[in-house]
């Protein structure tokens, strides 16, 4: 019986050949692209900002440890890293106007948050192969709220973020689909490279959606300071990094 931890033991295959390119590396197009999803983290300046950066880092690095060896242990480990950077991402920037009637704080909250991530983890072993579209179906509640938030704010620079991380998000899920139902396609015409898309595609993604949660968090926890969206170097650049930038608004005396 073959060992968790050895190659190819996973329950998922992606498109790309397997060592095709190297010896010990099984993927290795999606093992070059998977680290890039941790360089969408932000800075590390307060504990949650921290924390989420810690997870996306180590999302990265078991992403990148799956496509090598694509071992059933490099799946989970992928799979429960996703859920666990989400679950840090929602204890810490759920709006409070959204939390269940039953939920007093954020610190209820926070143990809600737990308690529903250690049952999903330990039901995530039942069917890895299935994890993957739940994490997917994730994105659909976030942009439900962005949704919800960008029909309350007239700030055309929010609308702007909001709508080119849903273009990326797009793109990204697009690729990842197309990755799995799409193999026979992609293998016949020579190029089965859409998952390797996928990581760099939703990285932009985050990159546009961090900032977008610090502006909505600092709008409801923050409301002495104003958040203002922006790119740097500057707004025309074709090439830009999100950010998010608070002004404190001057006192009167
Ligand atoms: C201030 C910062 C707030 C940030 C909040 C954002 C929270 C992001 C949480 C998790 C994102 C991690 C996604 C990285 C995935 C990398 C690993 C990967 O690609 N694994 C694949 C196999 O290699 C696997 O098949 C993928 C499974 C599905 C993952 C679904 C992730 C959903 C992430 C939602 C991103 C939101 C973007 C905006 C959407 C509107
Ligand atoms: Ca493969
Ligand atoms: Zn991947």
């Amino acid at each position: 019986m073959p060992s968790i931890f050895s190659y190819q033991s996973a329950e998922v295959d992606w498109c790309e050949g397997n060592f095709e390119h190297s010896t010990v590396i099984a993927e290795y197009y999606n093992t070059e692209w998977a680290p890039r999803t941790s360089q969408a983290s932000q800075a590390c300046a307060r504990i949650e900002l921290c924390s989420q950066k810690l997870s996306l880092l180590l999302a990265g690095i078991f992403s990148t440890y799956f496509h090598m060896t694509l071992s059933y242990v490099g799946q989970l480990l992928d799979e429960l890293s996703i859920l666990w950077t989400l679950a840090v991402a929602y204890a810490f920037w759920y709006p409070r106007i959204y939390f269940p009637k039953c939920i007093k704080s954020r610190k209820h909250f926070f143990w809600l948050s737990g308690v529903t991530t250690v049952i999903s983890t330990l039901m995530s072993f039942i069917k890895p192969a299935f994890n993957a579209y739940v994490l997917n179906c994730i994105a659909f509640h976030l942009l439900y709220l962005t949704w919800r938030e960008l029909k309350k704010c007239n700030d055309k620079r929010v609308h702007r973020m909001a709508a080119v991380m849903v273009v990326w998000w797009v793109l990204a899920i697009s690729s990842w689909i197309s990755d799995r139902w799409l193999c026979g396609l992609w293998q016949a015409i020579n190029f089965p490279y859409f998952h390797s898309f996928w990581h760099v595609l939703i990285a932009m993604s985050l990159l546009y959606c961090c900032p977008l949660v610090i502006y909505f968090d600092v709008t409801y926890e923050m409301p002495s300071f104003k958040p203002k969206l922006g790119y740097w170097p500057s707004d025309s650049w074709p090439v830009v990094v999100p950010y998010v930038a608070l002004e404190e608004p001057h006192k009167q005396c």
